[in-house]
C-alpha cells in the first residue's frame, strides 16, 4: 500500500483527494506520479478503472505555477464526453491549488469557448479537431506547455488522429514532458510514441490479464436475429441498475434503442451523429439513473467512469480485442464488480477466441436465456419486492380487504393476481434489427494487416480525417475507410 504522502504529493492536492475518498494510491498511480513529478516522459498501461487520470493529473497540477494564468497543461482525449470529465476530475484533483482546467471540445459555439480561455486557465483538456480549429484562428495559446497528455494514447496515435498530433505537438515547446497513458498499447503504436516522446519510462502495471479481475465474462452464441430477443430475455432476468448495449453502426444504435422503448424499458442512444445537446442531456440522464440501459457506439467506450454500470452487453462484438478490453471496462470500475456478456454469431466464434487470446482472459459461455427464463426474473422480482413488504409488518390497515378476498377466491389466484399486477411485463411490440455481416477472423486479420500501414503509421487513406473527426460528431466524413473499418461512431 503506498500513500499520496509518501509520493511527495503536496498538501493542498493531498486535501483534495482526502475529500474525493482517495485513500491510498492505486498501483499505476504509485509507480507513475514520481516518475511524472521528477519530469520523465512517461508511458503508462494499467488496466479499466484503476485510476490513471490521477496518474497524469497529479504530476501535471503540481507542475503548474498557478500565478500565470497561461496554459501550461495539454490534455488531449478521443471524445468530447471524456474530455468533459477528465476535465471535471482535475479541477476536482485542483481545487486547493488554484489552477482550472477547461475543456473544449466540437460542437459547442467557438465564441462561447473562445471567451472561457481569455479567462486563463492553466490546463486544457481537448478533442484534436477543436484544438486545431483554435490553434489555426490563433485563439489558443499553446506556447507555454509543459505537460502534454495523450490520454487513450492508443487511439490518439492511431491512423485518424496521429498527424493531428504531430501537428498539436509540434506546436508545443520543445523540451515539454509528455505523459502518455492507456488501458491498451499495441507494439505498433507504442513504437510511434516512443519516436514522439524523450527517452521515456514505461511502467505497466502487472496483471495477468488485459481485462480487469473483478468482470465476469460471458459470451452467447447466437444467431444474428435472434439477438434483440435475446437481449430483452437478459434485461428481465438482471433488471442491471445501469447497462450499456453496444452497438456496431448509429444505424443499429437508434433502431435498438427505439425497439427496447418500444417494449417499456428506458433506454436511450449515444451516437456521433447526435447534437452534442442531446448527447450530454442522454448521458447525463444515465448518469442520474433515469435512463437504465445506454446504447452506444464505441464513442462510448473510452475512458467514461460513470458509476453503477453493473453490465455491459456486446450485442455485436467489436471489430478489434482493444475495444473490446475498453468497453467492457465500463464496468467493474475502482474495485467494484460488473457482468460483460457478449452476444456472438456462431460464424464469429473464431474472433471470439481471437479476443481471447489477446486479452489473455477467457468468457465463459451461456446458454442463450428464454421469454419464460424471462417472465421468471421478472416474477422474481417482483416476489423480492413482495417479500421485503412482508418484512417491514405494517400491513394491519390491509387485512380486512385481505379477508374479504379470501372469502370469493382462493390464496393463489389473489396472490397470483397481485404479482401479475406488479410485475413489469414486456409489451409484445414487434422490433426489426437490420442485420450486418458477421466480423470473421480472417477478415478481421486482413483488415488489421492492411489498416495497420494506414492506422498505425500515420498515412491518412481515403478516409482523411473521417476518423478523426468521428468523434468530432457533426464533421462526419464519409470516406472509404471508415466504411471499410466499419468504425463510424
Ligand atoms: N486512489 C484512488 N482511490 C479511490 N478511487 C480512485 C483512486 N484513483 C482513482 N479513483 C477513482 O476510480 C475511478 C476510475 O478512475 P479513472 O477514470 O481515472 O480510470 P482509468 O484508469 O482512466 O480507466 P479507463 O482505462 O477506463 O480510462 C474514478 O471514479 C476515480 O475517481
Ligand atoms: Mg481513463
Amino acid at each position: 500500500m503506498t500513500t499520496f504522502n509518501e509520493l511527495g504529493v503536496s498538501a493542498p492536492i493531498m486535501k483534495a483527494l482526502n475529500n474525493m475518498g482517495f485513500e491510498e494510491a492505486t498501483p499505476i498511480q504509485a509507480q507513475t506520479i514520481p516518475l511524472g513529478m521528477e519530469g520523465n516522459d512517461v508511458i503508462g498501461q494499467a488496466q479499466t478503472g484503476t485510476g490513471k487520470t490521477a496518474a497524469f493529473g497529479i504530476p501535471m497540477i503540481e507542475k503548474i505555477n498557478t500565478k500565470q494564468r497561461k496554459i501550461q497543461g495539454l490534455v488531449v482525449a478521443p471524445t468530447r464526453e471524456l474530455a468533459i470529465q477528465v476535465a471535471e476530475e482535475i479541477n476536482r484533483i485542483g481545487k486547493f491549488t488554484g489552477i482550472r482546467a477547461l475543456a473544449i471540445f466540437g460542437g459547442q459555439h467557438m465564441e462561447r469557448q473562445i471567451r472561457a480561455l481569455k479567462d486563463g486557465p492553466q490546463i486544457v483538456v481537448a478533442t484534436p479537431g477543436r484544438l486545431l480549429d483554435h490553434m489555426r484562428r490563433r485563439t489558443i495559446n499553446i506556447s507555454m506547455v509543459q505537460v502534454a497528455v495523450l490520454d487513450e494514447a492508443d487511439e490518439m496515435l492511431n491512423m485518424g488522429f496521429i498527424d493531428d498530433i504531430r501537428e498539436i505537438l509540434k506546436n508545443i515547446p520543445e523540451g515539454h514532458q509528455t505523459l502518455l497513458f492507456s488501458a491498451t498499447m499495441p507494439k505498433e503504436i507504442r513504437d510511434i510514441a516512443t519516436n514522439l516522446m524523450n527517452d521515456p519510462k514505461e511502467v505497466k502495471v502487472k496483471a495477468k490479464e488485459m481485462t480487469v479481475e473483478n468482470i465476469d465474462q460471458y459470451f452467447i452464441e447466437i444467431p444474428e436475429k435472434h439477438k434483440f430477443e435475446t437481449l430483452n430475455n437478459h434485461l428481465d432476468i438482471n433488471s442491471p441498475d445501469l447497462a450499456i448495449v453496444f452497438s456496431r453502426t448509429k444505424k443499429r444504435v437508434d433502431e435498438i434503442t427505439e425497439g427496447l422503448q418500444a417494449r417499456g424499458y428506458r433506454a436511450e442512444g449515444i451516437h456521433g451523429d447526435l447534437t452534442q445537446g442531446k448527447r450530454m442531456s442522454v448521458l447525463n440522464k444515465f448518469k442520474h439513473g433515469r435512463v437504465d440501459v445506454l446504447v452506444a457506439t464505441d464513442v462510448a467506450a473510452r475512458g467514461l467512469d460513470i458509476s453503477g454500470v453493473t453490465h455491459v452487453y456486446n450485442f455485436d462484438i467489436p471489430q478489434d480485442p482493444e475495444s473490446y478490453v475498453h468497453r467492457i471496462g465500463r464496468t467493474g470500475r475502482a474495485g467494484k464488480t460488473g457482468e460483460a456478456i457478449s452476444f456472438i454469431t456462431p460464424r464469429e466464434m473464431a474472433h471470439l477466441h481471437l479476443i481471447e487470446k489477446t486479452t489473455k482472459s477467457k468468457m465463459k459461455r451461456l446458454m442463450p436465456p428464454s421469454y419464460k427464463d424471462a417472465q421468471r426474473g421478472q416474477q422474481q422480482v417482483t416476489i423480492e419486492k413482495l417479500q421485503k413488504t412482508i418484512e417491514r409488518q405494517d400491513l394491519k390497515d390491509y387485512h380486512e380487504a385481505a379477508n374479504d378476498l379470501l372469502q370469493d377466491n382462493d390464496s393463489v389466484t389473489v396472490i397470483a393476481a397481485a404479482l401479475k399486477m406488479l410485475t413489469k411485463e414486456r409489451k409484445d411490440t414487434p422490433v426489426q434489427i437490420s442485420s450486418v455481416a458477421p466480423i470473421s477472423v480472417k477478415k478481421a486479420q486482413g483488415d488489421k494487416r492492411r489498416n495497420n500501414n494506414k492506422r498505425y503509421y500515420g498515412g491518412r487513406g481515403q478516409g482523411g480525417r473521417g476518423q478523426g473527426g468521428r468523434n468530432q460528431g457533426g464533421r462526419n466524413r464519409k470516406g472509404n475507410y471508415q466504411k471499410s473499418r466499419n468504425r463510424n461512431k
